[in-house]
């Protein structure tokens, strides 16, 4: 996010200090699991989609930021948000995971049904939430400890049961890590390559098994190699997860998403669709001229 909503390096402190939306440790606090009541269903919904949007607004103060969107993420598939920098986007994300609720001046208008939940409803616990709905940032933010411990940390402070270092194998196995720090688990997480770091912090996202991933620009700080790992991580993860990830890089939208959401200025879904169809041939003239380059 480039609007002077900060990056992580500042606000992970494991063992402390203050939260920020984007500091993992702030997800993983100790919380009784209401995941049952979210999974209680009050709405019918279209099979195969996991995430719900009606009419989703949000404010900060009084500045709207998005502009009634509806939109239904199909569950095991990459959904990428796309759209010029303050259109909105990651404001979207951080409304699936309740991640807004962080930020005094956001308020969210409209229903987010995860599962067909609303996940605004007074009975679900945003902590809970979390842990269905895993986050990733666009800077690697491991934390300042070992490589196992990174992954295994949100087991342990949500009292998680089973074998942990079966956990934190297969975790580090899902993101495509393990071979390369299998013999080095003790070591820091923080002397990892950037793309290692990254892939660190989707194994820890995936640790407590989450359903969706959401990510945050996760390779715009990464070198061209590192970045084409993590495309592939994302394509082999939505075998199992599902998967929204914002860019900036309309090509790795193309690449790697199955349907791709194009929001415009004024915090406006303007289309929604698969993604061939989104590049090939948009309905919107707006979003041909900013696929094209016209604008953006
Ligand atoms: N914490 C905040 N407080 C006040 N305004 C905010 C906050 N976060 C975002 N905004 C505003 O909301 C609008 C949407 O921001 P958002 O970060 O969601 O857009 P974005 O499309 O993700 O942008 P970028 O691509 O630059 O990251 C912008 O006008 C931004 O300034």
């Amino acid at each position: 996010m480039t609007d002077g909503h900060g990056q992580a390096d500042d606000g992970i402190e494991p063992d402390g200090g203050e939260a920020t939306t984007e500091d993992p440790s702030t997800e993983m606090a100790i919380q009784t699991d209401v995941s049952e009541s979210v999974n209680d269903s009050d709405y019918t919904r279209e099979a195969g989609t996991l995430v719900e949007a009606r009419d989703v607004s949000v404010y900060y103060n009084d500045d709207r930021a998005l502009n009634d969107i509806t939109m239904d993420i199909p569950e095991n598939r990459v959904t990428a948000m796309i759209g010029p920098s303050g259109c909105g986007k990651s404001t979207f994300l951080r409304c699936i995971n309740r991640m807004n609720d962080m930020i005094d001046a956001a308020r969210v208008e409209g229903d987010l049904l995860l599962r067909g939940k609303n996940v605004y409803d007074d009975d679900v616990d945003p902590v809970a939430l979390r842990r269905r709905v895993g986050m990733v940032f666009q800077k690697p933010n491991p934390f300042p400890k070992s490589i196992y411990d990174n992954v295994a940390y949100g087991l342990e402070i949500q009292g998680a049961d089973g074998d942990y270092d079966e956990i934190v194998e297969e975790s580090l196995k899902r993101a495509a890590l393990w071979d390369e720090v299998k013999d080095q688990l003790d070591e820091s997480g923080l002397d990892l390559s950037g793309g290692q770091q990254q892939r660190l912090c989707i194994a820890r996202a995936i640790a407590p098994d989450p359903e969706v991933i959401l990510m945050d620009e996760p390779a715009s700080a990464l070198d061209p190699v590192a970045t084409s790992k993590i495309e592939d991580l994302i394509d082999d993860l939505a075998e199992e997860y599902t998967v929204v990830i914002v860019t900036h890089n309309m090509q790795q939208a193309a690449r790697i998403s199955d349907k791709t959401a194009v929001f415009l200025t004024g915090g406006e879904l303007v289309e929604f669709d698969d993604t061939d169809k989104i590049f090939e041939n948009p309905d919107s003239e707006r979003v041909e001229d900013y696929i094209t380059g016209k604008f953006g």
